[in-house]
């Protein structure tokens, strides 16, 4: 069962599980961009946690013994503990490392069927790994080592499952599309044409408008508030260019790719 429960504020948008009686109306674009522009503040507030740490590297070197590195020691056992709280019962969450997770100690809820099957199992966490570690924490943190490997083992967490759930949310914006224009959808999908696929979920003016407000955030987030004025004009604990370049080079184009390879199988 292929479920999915989200809230903007203290009102829940989807909660199948609670709700019983799920209805299709309430599926639409408008709602799930809401999501994701509240996901952009969760994504933020965690690089600007994250920041706070140095690179602390050696977290990420191999271990011998451990059969890998501290850091994904960690967040294994972190994913073990949360799969038995139902974590992954929902299906915007997505494990790094999803092999020989425990089972939720309690059953999952009685959850509404949302997503095709085939596409509700694709997970890009690998890439989204890749991305994180190479190119964008080398951006937000400073060289060095502080020794403080649990808490920013912690914040490194905090900062890949918020990137995670917003970009394989990609899942439901393409189902959400794909109901809304069968037909063109349709087309592309039975000659697997990717391109075209692209092509048709693409609104570069939505896009835009995204890299500026995210900018904008992190200004108002990563700002140091103080009580004298214009003392901090400009300082912030994370650069808001780097977050709209996060935007512009991974989160959105890799939310696309989830898209892309979730309409490909959606008529399997
Ligand atoms: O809002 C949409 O229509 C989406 O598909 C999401 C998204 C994004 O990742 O933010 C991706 C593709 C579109 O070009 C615009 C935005």
């Amino acid at each position: 069962i292929v479920g999915f429960s989200a809230a903007i504020g203290n009102t829940p948008v989807f909660n199948v599980s609670e709700m019983g009686n799920f209805s299709d109306d309430m599926l639409n674009l408008d709602t799930l961009r809401k999501i994701l522009v509240r996901e952009e503040d969760t994504i933020i507030f965690s690089l600007i946690e994250r920041a706070k740490y140095p690179m602390n590297s050696r977290m990420y070197d191999e271990r011998p013994g451990l059969s890998g590195s501290l850091f994904e020691f960690f967040v294994k056992e972190s994913e073990a503990v949360q799969a038995k709280v139902g974590r992954y019962s929902s299906a915007e969450e997505n494990a790094f490392f999803p092999d020989n997770l425990p089972p939720p100690l309690l059953p999952p809820g009685d959850s509404q069927q949302v997503l095709h099957p085939r596409g509700a199992s694709i997970n890009i966490n690998g890439q989204i790994m890749n991305m994180y570690r190479k190119q964008l924490l080398p951006l937000i943190t400073s060289d060095g080592d502080d020794g403080s490997y649990a808490i920013t083992a912690a914040r490194d967490l905090d900062c890949l499952q918020a990137l995670s759930k917003r970009i394989h949310l990609g899942k439901f914006v393409a189902e959400i599309k794909f109901r809304e224009s069968p037909e063109n959808y349709t087309r592309a999908i039975r000659v697997q044409d990717k391109d075209a696929l692209m092509k048709l979920l693409t609104f570069e003016s939505v896009e835009e408008m995204i890299k500026k407000r995210v900018e904008k955030k992190a200004m108002v987030f990563a700002q140091d508030v103080d009580l004298k004025e214009n003392d901090n004009v400009g300082k912030y604990k994370v650069n808001p260019s780097v977050v709209s370049r996060l935007y512009g080079e991974w989160v959105i184009p890799l939310t696309k790719f989830v898209e892309v390879e979730y309409l490909l199988c959606r008529l399997d």
